[in-house]
């Protein structure tokens, strides 16, 4: 009897191991990380997160990228706020393929980008599980989250991760590189895990 118990116990953690493992693969295979970035911080964030729970890494491109002028960028967006303009994307995605959904950004004008506005009017995430990823100047992630709470009113949304970036009007581009990337790191593993979305080898 004893035997028949060791042996059954023994059979049961072979086949949950490899269940276990069947089901990370899957799971990974539905994950996306769409982020934008201009200046790469936000894009360092997003490797980050990509090399923790595979997936699909997605940049956001437009079909008419923003100005290279600082001034000129601010100026616009703020036009879009006000107007609630959407620019229009280059960037297609087969969003039915996907059940979890990193969506990384910076803030811009205490607000989500438009184009992010675009993405989350475009593609319909009802049912799937939604999460933000910010890098702002130092000013937080403003109504950010909040509009992302709004557009996706069907969706389940995670709690967000947010981290000090660049400052390009002060001519601070990317930011998280060095000892700031082992830094962010190391809170996003901490963040992902909160959520319950760490991958465990
Ligand atoms: C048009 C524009 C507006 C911005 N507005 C804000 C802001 O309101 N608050 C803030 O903290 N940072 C603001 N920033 C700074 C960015 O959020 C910050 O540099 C971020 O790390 C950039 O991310 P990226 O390198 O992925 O583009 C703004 C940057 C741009 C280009």
């Amino acid at each position: 009897m004893t035997k028949l118990l060791i042996l059954l116990t023994f059979f049961s953690s072979c086949f949950s191991s490899v269940t276990m493992k069947e089901i990370r693969l899957q799971e990974s295979d539905k994950v996306l990380v769409v982020y934008l970035s201009r200046t790469n911080n936000t894009k360092a964030l997003a490797e980050i997160i990509h090399q923790e729970v595979g997936g699909d890494l997605v940049p956001l491109e437009l079909i008419n990228p923003y100005p290279e002028n600082y001034r000129a960028i601010v100026k616009q967006v703020a036009e879009e706020n006000e107007t609630g303009f959407l620019p229009p994307l280059k960037t297609k995605v087969d969003i039915k393929k996907y059940e979890t959904i990193f969506i990384g950004f910076p803030t811009w004008g205490m607000q989500l980008p438009p184009s992010l506005k675009s993405f989350l009017t475009e593609n319909n995430l009802e049912g799937k599980t939604v999460i933000p990823f910010n890098s702002n100047a130092g000013y937080g992630v403003g109504s950010s989250f909040d509009t992302i709470e709004l557009l996706c009113p069907k969706s389940k949304i995670l709690e967000g991760f947010s981290i000090k970036g660049g400052k390009e009007r002060d001519g601070i581009f990317l930011a998280i590189k060095g000892e700031k990337e082992k830094e962010a790191k190391v809170a996003i593993k901490s963040w992902l895990s909160k959520i319950k979305l760490g991958v465990v080898d």
